[in-house]
């Protein structure tokens, strides 16, 4: 048995954690460049925790700019096992209404404009990235957001767009109706392709504000309809993280499907090709098979 560190990656209207023991916004330098914003560390009902706002205090962050790479390696050179990512998102499923909760389960990637992964010439990994989130994470969380109070939807796909702009009415057609999305947002990738590099458990609860722009009864989305529904959504959302420790339960050191050993046979590069100032920089994220 192993006791996890969760950390909590707020988005859009989720810019703090209440309720930590030993509370401290902690700055953390990684080698991809500075994380989001400072992060805060402390304790709650005695699992290690450490929140850190995606877009940043005051969400100065436009989602293509968010620093990704920053924030995983951050998260895990501070100890971090578990990433749990809260993300505001648009519904393209009548059932998956505005305050509903949808614990996100798969991906389709859209965004063209991010650096994706840790690795590159001079260290070549391919991580397996069919199960994208963590089924035990996610357990906890769906089980943490009904302890809340919210409706909560297991499963989900998650269409990720590039963004600032909101979706065309065509575009939001073909994601709900040809391509079977269920949920949109702007920033779950690149990620959940990241924390999976970096051996994170990793669980996505995506907060629905609205229904996009396809639904006939609603009109399209705009920000003021998605602040309208995010104090809400922000406050459950935090309700839902006062919870989670007690969903955690005592679990194995090792995650069950794997989450922890991603790169374990991921690694192309020969070790004599490996690029010395890449391996370098992925010390916290791939140290445990690099011996870095
Ligand atoms: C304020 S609406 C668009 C904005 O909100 C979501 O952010 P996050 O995923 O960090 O909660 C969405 O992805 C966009 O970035
Ligand atoms: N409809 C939508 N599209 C993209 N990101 C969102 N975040 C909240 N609602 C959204």
């Amino acid at each position: 048995m192993a006791q996890p560190m969760i950390g909590v990656i707020g988005g859009s209207g989720v810019y703090q954690i209440e309720g930590l023991a030993d509370a401290e916004w902690r700055h953390v330098d990684t080698p991809w460049g500075a994380p989001s914003d400072a992060i805060l560390t402390g304790l709650l009902d005695g699992i290690a925790m450490a929140f850190l706002p995606r877009h940043g205090r005051g969400h100065v962050h436009a989602p293509s700019e968010v620093p990704f790479r920053a924030n995983i390696d951050a998260l895990k050179r501070l100890g971090v096992t578990d990433v749990l990512a809260v993300s505001a998102c648009g519904s393209f499923r009548e059932e998956m209404a505005p305050g509903d909760f949808v614990v996100v389960d798969q991906y389709i990637d859209r965004t063209f404009a991010r650096a994706k992964s840790f690795f590159g010439t001079g260290c070549v990994a391919h991580v397996a990235f069919s199960h994208p989130t963590c089924a035990r994470l996610s357990e906890a969380a769906a089980q943490a957001g009904t302890a809340a109070g919210v409706r909560v939807h297991r499963g989900g796909t998650y269409l990720a767009m590039e963004g600032p702009q909101f979706s065309t009415l065509a575009e939001s057609r073909l994601y709900r109706e040809v391509w079977g999305a269920d949920v949109i947002g702007m920033t779950g990738m690149p990620e959940a392709k990241l924390a999976r590099e970096a051996e994170l458990c990793y669980a996505s609860v995506a907060m629905v504000t609205d229904y996009d722009c396809w639904h006939p009864g609603h009109d399209a989305v705009d920000v003021a309809a998605v602040i309208r529904t995010l104090t809400q959504n922000s406050a459950n959302a935090r309700t839902l993280v006062a919870r989670l420790p007690a969903h955690l339960g005592d679990r194995p050191a090792a995650c069950p499907c794997g989450c922890d050993r991603a790169l374990e046979h991921a690694i192309m590069t020969a070790p004599n090709k490996r690029d010395a100032a890449l391996v370098a920089r992925l010390d916290a994220v791939a140290g445990r098979v690099l011996g870095a």
